[in-house]
């Protein structure tokens, strides 16, 4: 019976012993690091991306206003499936402004040349630790209307249907570019749009929406600092 990666790494590994491979690469060591890796790249990064949608829902009930509108008359009271994302412009335009804007894995990470290159006119040598900066591509001027705002309409087009930016890549470029993000996208549309169907976010009794700070505490991923949101029911 395999009912998880851990089931399948474990057959896998006592298939490969029983065939008389000792040296595989499922070993215990690179199932540890494979399962602490997944817990450490795929939930604090969604949960993060999750608490950044609730700040901003929160801080700005205009964007709130319109996703409500949104899915109250597209999906009504029940819970969006995969395939409703389509039928969905402007709840995906904020979902991906708040991955733009949230930004949470600014430099990527940290990679190495494996050989000598030139890369646009500079000579970068073989072992030279590499950070693609996603800031500068997340908030590039030249790319964006408004690249410190909060603006779901970077993701619309003028009939208000949902369009894809090349320099929308909060899972960086390239080979080595986030495997996660398809599961991300999927996790991040169907428990927001799951919380937003159930409740109205606002900032607690005595706080206005002005007084809701943005200002990231800095670390490897950047989280929004500790707030109090309320979550009203709609139901
Ligand atoms: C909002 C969610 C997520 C964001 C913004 C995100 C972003 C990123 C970024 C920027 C990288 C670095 C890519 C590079 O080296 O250039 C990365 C790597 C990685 N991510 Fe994600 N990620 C997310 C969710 C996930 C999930 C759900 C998983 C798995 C379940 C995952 C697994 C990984 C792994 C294993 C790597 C390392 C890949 C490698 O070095 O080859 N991530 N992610």
């Amino acid at each position: 019976m395999c009912r998880c990666f851990v089931d399948a790494f474990l057959t896998r590994k006592l298939s490969l012993e029983e065939a008389g491979d000792k040296d595989s690469h499922y070993n215990d060591e690179n199932l540890a690091y494979s399962v602490i890796n997944l817990f450490a790249a795929g939930t604090d990064t969604t949960a993060n991306t999750l608490q950044w949608s609730l700040l901003f829902m929160a801080k700005y009930p205009q964007f709130q206003d319109k996703v409500q509108e949104e899915l109250s008359r597209v999906i009504g009271s029940r819970q969006a499936r995969a395939e409703d994302r389509k039928n969905l412009p402007y709840t995906d335009a904020v979902i991906h402004e708040t991955q733009r804007l949230a930004n949470i894995v600014p430099m990527a990470v940290l990679h190495r040349t494996s050989q000598d290159v030139t890369f646009q006119g500079y000579f970068i040598k073989e072992g030279t630790c590499v950070l693609p900066l996603l800031t500068s591509v997340l908030y590039d001027e030249s790319e964006w209307e408004t690249p410190h705002t909060f603006n779901p309409s970077h993701f619309l087009d003028k009939e208000g249907e949902f369009i894809r930016r090349d320099a929308s890549m909060p899972f960086s470029a390239g080979r080595r570019m986030c495997p996660g993000e398809s599961l991300a996208r999927m996790e991040l549309f169907l428990f927001f749009t799951f919380l937003l169907v159930r409740f109205r976010f606002t900032p607690p009794p005595g706080v206005t929406e002005d007084e809701l700070d943005l200002t990231p505490v800095v670390g490897f991923i950047l989280t929004p600092s500790p707030h109090e949101l309320c979550a009203v029911s709609r139901q």
